[in-house]
């Protein structure tokens, strides 16, 4: 199923002309600087802003230029910058206020589910006026999905709140995706929230899109937008698995298939529900499940052949993608793992000579440290 879209709004000083189509499942993220049209088309895609052009969600056609689905009849969920809850209700009645106007057999079963996985089973009783900023979005959350959408838009849920309503909300947001079981578009200007939460992002300047990628693409490009004031990073998902007595802690990637070239027998530690495997330390007390990982390009080192007598654990085994002359001497390597994960390496242009590197060549990725994003 896809989700197919475009939208032309004209307006003074400012004209959003997009076209795009993308699976409709998984979050995308539409990131781009301030002013860029990332909430207007948003808008567009809920009708609320009434434009020329087309929305279809799988089947269903929500606008072309012969019909136009009014909002209210649009079965979609909107969460805004700041949670417009009823402040005269109680939490259970903003959390209900949608599902009960829906027909019995459109009603969510896991009505409860959701409000304990939302922390919200305490608040109930309160009144909507009395909660924290953090409480408030969880409640504006909670209340979109109750109300059964086939479409999920948020609009810088996060972007309101404290550093510490941040933390407490972002990673039930990574769970989001899998309990709406809808698709989620997540506008944000954070390169971190679309890191964590993204599994594709559509990259918008001044009113277009520029990039339609998955996740994987856009860490991809050596310029993108998403590193403006970072290093060069790649994202690896994957499942935590039980520390072992010793300390480490087994990050199993690559459920999938590779299709990159590089040979079975290569793979030093095969695990049984991925491809390849990561030693993490320092993260006995970590939530097992779903995760991903963060690697620095200048944390990724690379040899023609496993190295031993060094202290580096992780050593995997590798394909050159793709390789980009960062000047003063830089090279940036675009690394394939086994299961088709992604990595970058950051090599001097010397090192790259002396090992005579070339795109498909095969080598190992030396990983010095990887960042857990929990
Ligand atoms: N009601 C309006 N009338 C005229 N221009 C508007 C209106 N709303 C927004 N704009 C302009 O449209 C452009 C896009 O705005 P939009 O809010 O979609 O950008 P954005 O990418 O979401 O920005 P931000 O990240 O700052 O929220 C901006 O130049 C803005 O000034």
């Amino acid at each position: 199923m896809t989700i197919k879209a475009a939208f032309k709004v004209q307006r003074a000083r400012f004209t959003l002309d997009v076209n795009f189509e993308l699976p409709a499942q998984g979050v995308t993220a539409l990131f781009g600087p301030s002013g860029c049209g990332k909430t207007t088309l948003l808008r567009a895609m809920a009708g609320l802003e009434r434009c020329p052009g087309h929305f279809w969600l799988g089947e269903q056609c929500w606008q072309d230029q012969h019909l136009f689905v009014p909002v209210h009849k649009r079965r979609l969920g909107y969460v805004f910058q700041e949670a417009s809850l009823f402040a005269h209700l109680s939490v259970q009645r903003n959390l209900e206020y949608g599902w009960r106007r829906l027909p019995q057999a459109l009603r969510r079963d896991d009505k409860e589910q959701i409000i304990d996985w939302l922390g919200l089973t305490p608040l109930l009783a309160q009144g909507a006026a009395e909660l924290s900023g953090g409480q408030r979005q969880r409640v504006a959350i909670g209340r979109a999905l109750l109300s059964s959408p086939e479409l999920l838009l948020l609009d810088e849920p996060l972007s309101a709140l404290d550093g510490k309503a941040k933390r407490e909300i972002l990673p039930l947001l990574e769970h989001l995706s899998a309990q709406a079981k809808v698709p989620i578009f997540y506008v944000t200007h954070a390169p971190e929230e679309v890191e964590r939460l993204a599994d594709r992002v559509l990259l918008m300047e001044q009113g277009q899109i520029k990039h339609n990628d998955s996740l994987q693409q856009a860490l991809a490009r050596p310029h993108s937008l998403l590193y403006k004031d970072d290093e060069v990073a790649g994202i690896i998902s994957g499942q935590l698995r039980p520390s072992l007595p010793d300390g480490r802690v087994p990050f199993d990637y690559g459920a999938g298939d590779s299709g990159t070239g590089v040979d079975e027998a290569d793979v030093g530690e095969l695990s049984d529900a991925g491809a390849g495997r990561i030693w993490l330390t320092g993260h006995e007390g970590a939530v097992m499940g779903a995760a991903r990982l963060r690697i620095l390009a200048s944390d990724v080192s690379v040899a023609l052949a496993p190295v031993t007598c060094i202290s580096i654990v992780n050593q995997l085994p590798a394909q050159v993608l793709s390789m980009t002359d960062m000047g003063q001497g830089r090279v940036l390597l675009r690394l394939s793992l086994k299961g088709g994960e992604q990595i970058p390496a950051q090599l001097s242009a010397y090192s790259i000579a002396q090992l005579d590197l070339k795109i498909g060549s095969n080598c190992y990725a030396l990983i010095k440290a990887a960042a857990l994003l929990v």
